[in-house]
């Protein structure tokens, strides 16, 4: 793979940006990777593993010369750390972000970029459960989306940066903000709260989570305990900034469940049997889609 950038910034060295550093550093796309933290501990990780080719101690320091400067800090900070390396951008540098949420992130960041500088908003569809500077890995986007949301971005810069996420692994697509914002309010934002309130709602039954949880989960409510071991801030962030789609998505599920919770009530068997025949179809769909790498392959038939 051939350089798309000389020189590349990562602003917050946590999950996704030292999965991208390990991905840059696997695809070559970049000759010098500079990266800054807010925290001295985090700095301090970051050089003991080799994270970055350079750590900086300040966020202006690593923005000075770079091509990309990438914002992968939680959503509620983006604009304060905008609005620190604004002033320090080289001319005709792209700046983009990860964020999860792309409104209030675009609303934040843009009016603190001066003319000159293309800013591309894009979103990685790939996460864990885990933070910080350790807990990235090169494949991390391998296979997965990257949302890009122009916003009416420079044409050519905009596909600079999608063929840096091609070369990261991703598959790239893009989308408009209200649209990007919608989207993950359903497949991502709400289905984290939901997890959230089922392993808050076994903590709040004490008798439960001490022995039953831990000693009988099989792999549904384990699954529940991975998406809400999430990190705290960053969906802390994500609710309090995707606010609109979320409370209308949210709505409109508390109003399914209401409906399921009456055909429980009533006894209406059919309903609860035709509600979970349409879902299972929407599982096997994502599966044959390829978008799910652990799940079996249904086409095999069932196990032997
Ligand atoms: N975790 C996921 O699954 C996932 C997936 C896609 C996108 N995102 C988005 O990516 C961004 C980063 O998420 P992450 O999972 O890498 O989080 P993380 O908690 O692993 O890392 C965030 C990093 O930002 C640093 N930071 C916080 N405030 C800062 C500030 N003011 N200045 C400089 N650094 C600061 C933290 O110290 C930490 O190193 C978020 O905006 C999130 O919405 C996360
Ligand atoms: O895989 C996970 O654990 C994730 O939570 C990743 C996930 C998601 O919900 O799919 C989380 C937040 C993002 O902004 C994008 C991806």
């Amino acid at each position: 793979m051939s350089v798309v950038y000389n020189r590349v910034a990562l602003i917050g060295l946590g999950l996704i940006a030292s999965s991208m550093y390990w991905a840059i550093k696997r695809a070559g796309v970049a000759v010098e990777v500079t990266g800054y933290a807010r925290s001295e501990q985090t700095r301090e990780t970051a050089r003991r593993i080799g994270l970055c080719d350079v750590v900086c101690d300040s966020a202006v320091e690593a923005v000075k010369d770079a091509d990309l400067v990438v914002l992968c800090v939680p959503v509620g900070v983006m604009g304060a750390v905008a609005a620190d390396i604004a002033p320090h951008l080289k001319d005709g540098c792209t700046v983009s972000d990860v964020g999860s949420v792309k409104k209030s992130v675009i609303e934040a960041i843009a009016p603190h970029l001066p003319e000159g500088v293309h800013f591309v908003p894009a979103h990685p569809m790939a996460g864990t459960e885990h933070s910080g500077p350790e807990s990235g890995f090169d494949t991390l986007f391998d296979n997965r989306w990257c949302l890009i949301v122009p916003n009416g971005a420079d044409e050519a810069a905009t596909e600079r940066l999608e063929t840096f996420w091609q070369a990261l692994g991703a598959n790239c697509e893009r989308m408009d903000v209200e649209h990007h914002d919608q989207v993950c309010a359903v497949v991502s934002h709400i289905p984290h709260l939901i997890a959230y309130t089922m392993v808050g709602v076994a903590d709040d039954l004490r008798r439960v989570s001490e022995r039953e949880v831990i000693k009988f989960s099989a792999a549904g409510f384990r699954d529940f305990t991975r998406i809400a071991a999430s990190d705290p801030t960053m969906w802390r962030d994500v609710f309090l900034t995707n606010k609109e789609a979320t409370l209308e998505i949210l709505g409109r599920f508390t109003e399914e469940l209401f409906a399921l919770q009456r055909s429980i009530r009533t006894g209406d068997g059919d309903q609860l049997f035709d509600y979970f025949t349409r879902t299972r179809a929407i599982r096997r769909g994502i599966i044959e889609a390829g978008q799910d790498t652990e799940a079996p392959d249904f086409g095999r038939g069932k196990p032997q």
